[in-house]
């Protein structure tokens, strides 16, 4: 008996990861069309199109480009600069990857007919007492799960992850082995796609109506330190680049953008908190998570991981209790709770004490 042959819709970036991900679709036997969304093009710049398209024509498969740009603009870029403004520390990547990347895929996927849909995410899926759940990729250095706990079942269970159980230098030998040179050999991509690595010079190039103004320094009990550049350049914890000389190493522990008042302190424990208040989360299977003490939480991609247990508040948020205090936690964002590496869930940090 001869079985349909099952199709995949890959997301392609022109990227090492998706180029590869497209050879090992085909390899496994899948009909793979792949797509291209044009998120953000700095400087006008539409070589990542070209370079998904001739890899898609080399291996002979259908390429799909869909412009997303004014949803991305719109989503993702304004509310990055609004966090700012707000004080807060955005996440436009988990943001992006979570309610436009895996949406839009699931979505064109339905369109065109599609099984499956997939991209380079270095993460693996597993199911659960019925759950299917984001896991850690196989390769520590790469892995993007982080990113990744805000996708209902209905796209987990339709992803795949041809990247999960592999390392990127294994990925750059297979694209290389292959004869994929320029894939191969493509740098990875760093930080924020749509901003350099100084958010500041962004930030000072797309707000230009005022609304960033030099300020004050101060201490925890008021006295004046100095000047800053306007509270959108601060962050919660940040030491580096304050732009003040104190003969003591000093940490931002508060922003009031109303005041445009920056707080610091030299005391890393006065920014020690206990608890979180959560919006916008999701939790993939509630009894996995809620009231149970082994769970850990990350508020950062790297370094960092601590026992809590999570409850709901009466107001539908979720309320987070660390076990062990943590400094320098920044409203606006990520948290994503673990059970080893297993994703359990995750929110937008709103308030913490
Ligand atoms: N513009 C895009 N259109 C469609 N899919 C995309 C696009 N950008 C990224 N993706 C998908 O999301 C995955 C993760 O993207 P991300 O930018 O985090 O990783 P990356 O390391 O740059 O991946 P790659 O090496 O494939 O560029 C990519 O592997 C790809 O499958």
């Amino acid at each position: 008996m001869e079985f349909p042959e099952r199709s995949v819709l890959l997301g392609m970036s022109g990227g090492t990861d998706s180029s590869v991900a497209a050879l090992l679709l085909q390899d496994a036997g899948y009909r793979v069309t792949g797509i291209t969304f044009r998120f953000y093009e700095k400087d006008g710049n539409t070589e990542y199109l070209d370079d998904a398209r001739e890899l898609c024509d080399r291996l002979g498969i259908r390429h799909l480009v869909y412009d997303v740009r004014e949803e991305f603009q719109q989503r993702i870029i304004n509310y990055f600069i609004r966090e700012y403004l707000e004080g807060r520390t955005p996440v436009p990547c988990t943001l992006c990857n979570n309610y436009l990347k895996w949406p839009l895929l699931q979505q064109v996927a339905d369109e065109q007919g599609c099984d499956y849909f997939a991209t380079g995410h270095y993460v693996q899926k597993q199911q659960i007492d019925g759950y299917w759940h984001i896991t850690q990729g196989a390769d520590p250095d790469k892995d993007q799960s982080f990113f990744l706990w805000g996708l209902p079942q209905s796209i987990l269970q339709r992803m795949l992850l041809p990247m999960g159980t592999l390392t990127k230098t294994r990925v750059r030998e297979i694209a290389a082995e292959r004869g994929f040179l320029k894939a191969a050999r493509k740098r990875d991509s760093l930080g924020v796609c749509f901003c350099p690595m100084d958010y500041r010079t962004f930030l000072q190039e797309h707000v230009t109506d005022g609304r960033i103004m030099p300020g004050n320094f101060y201490d925890e009990q008021g006295n004046f330190l100095g000047k800053h550049d306007g509270y959108p350049f601060y962050t919660i914890g940040q030491r580096r680049g304050l732009g003040i000389h104190l003969n003591k190493a000093v940490f931002v522990k508060e922003i009031h953008p109303a005041s445009n008042r920056v707080i610091l302190s030299d005391n890393l424990q006065a920014l020690e908190q206990h608890e979180m208040i959560l919006t916008d989360w999701n939790i993939t299977n509630p009894s996995a998570l809620l009231g149970q003490n082994d769970v850990i939480v990350k508020i950062r991609y790297r370094k960092q991981a601590n026992r809590c247990t999570v409850t709901r508040t009466t107001d539908g948020n979720l309320h987070v209790q660390l076990h062990e205090p943590l400094a320098a936690i920044a409203s606006g964002q990520a948290a994503a709770f673990y059970r080893d590496n297993v994703v359990l869930g995750g929110g937008i940090i709103a308030s913490s004490r």
